[in-house]
């Protein structure tokens, strides 16, 4: 069955407003992370990778319980490299003890994509910490060497269609690869810490050759220095997703759009919201400097 959600008691809006201001503060202060990319991009992929181990089938995983907390979950390989995210939110955990992991997780990656101007993204809190016997095993993050058939099949135990899936990688826009976390390089310049449809404009636009990393894995490199990884290039070598790629390259509303529902859909698989009112919708530090 799915978890019902249960909202941490006599909290509203406007207490999950606070948490989001203090992470979106923290953020603008500590703006050297990664080569002044900051650590937007990395708040991202711990939302992504928290709610990632969904299994449809069992419902099982998922971003409710807020297992990533145990070593069981944060020691995955897959998640090298987020443990700058979960250091960051420490303090924020400890100002707001009483909100779930699952929620601090999760709004993280919320506030960290307004701030980074994508589009408003609808959150529901309610998750609630569950114990290290229910954190999900390792290897239930995607490999970043398969091609668009695996892409498609990965996400299929999420119920997610071709055009949310494109949609949802559309977050590459943001960060870097690293070659000590996953053993695919990044460039330093093409890096970002802004929302837009650039992912889709470049894979369309570049020319693309693939070649041996020092890590001895292959990647795509464009003269430009931007990389793809093999998934993402996966995206225009399948029809079926192409077609969404030019849809996002060409209109970036589309995309925000489109972004907005998968990842809501993404953060709150596997979970029962019918029992709370609306979802939140959050003021950015810009709409708030009044
Ligand atoms: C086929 C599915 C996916 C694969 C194989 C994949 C793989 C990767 C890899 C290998 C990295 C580099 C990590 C590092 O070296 O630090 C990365 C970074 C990133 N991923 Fe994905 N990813 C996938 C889907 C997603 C999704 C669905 C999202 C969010 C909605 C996402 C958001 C990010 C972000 C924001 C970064 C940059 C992190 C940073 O700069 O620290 N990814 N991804
Ligand atoms: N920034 C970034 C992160 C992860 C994957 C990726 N592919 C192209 C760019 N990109």
């Amino acid at each position: 069955a799915l978890h019902l959600a249960q909202a941490e008691d006599g909290k509203g809006l406007d207490d999950f407003q606070k948490v989001y201001n203090a992470i979106a503060e923290k953020l603008r202060d500590e703006d050297e992370f990664d080569g002044y990319i900051g650590y937007g991009p990395n708040l991202v992929r711990l939302s992504w990778h928290v709610s990632g181990t969904f299994d449809k089938n069992d419902n099982s995983g998922g971003s409710f319980g807020g297992t990533y907390r145990f070593k069981k979950e944060a020691d995955d390989p897959a998640n090298k490299g987020l443990q700058n995210a979960a250091r960051f939110l420490e303090p924020i955990a400890k100002k707001f003890p009483w909100i779930s992991h699952g929620d601090l997780y999760t709004l993280a990656g919320v506030t960290a994509l307004q701030e980074m101007q994508g589009p408003k993204i609808p959150w529901r809190p309610g998750r609630v910490d569950a114990d290290e016997k229910d954190a999900p095993e390792n290897g239930r993050l995607p490999d970043a060497s398969k091609d668009g058939n695996y892409v498609r099949h990965y996400f299929g135990r999420f119920g997610f269609s071709d055009q949310e899936i494109v949609a949802l990688l559309g977050a590459h826009c943001l960060g870097k690869t690293h070659l000590e976390n996953s053993g695919y390089e990044g460039p330093w310049g093409a890096a970002t810490n802004t929302f837009t449809n650039e992912f889709f404009v470049n894979l369309l636009n570049e020319n693309w050759k693939l070649e041996k990393n020092d890590a001895g894995n292959e990647q795509y490199n464009s003269n430009k220095g931007y990389m793809m990884l093999p998934t993402d290039y996966g995206l225009i070598q399948d029809g079926k997703f192409k077609k969404y790629v030019e849809k996002y390259a060409k209109d970036q509303d589309a995309f925000f759009e489109d972004f907005k529902s998968a990842y809501v859909k993404l953060l709150e698989n596997g979970i029962d919201f019918s029992k709370l009112g609306k979802a939140y919708v959050f003021k950015t530090l810009d709409e708030q400097d009044s």
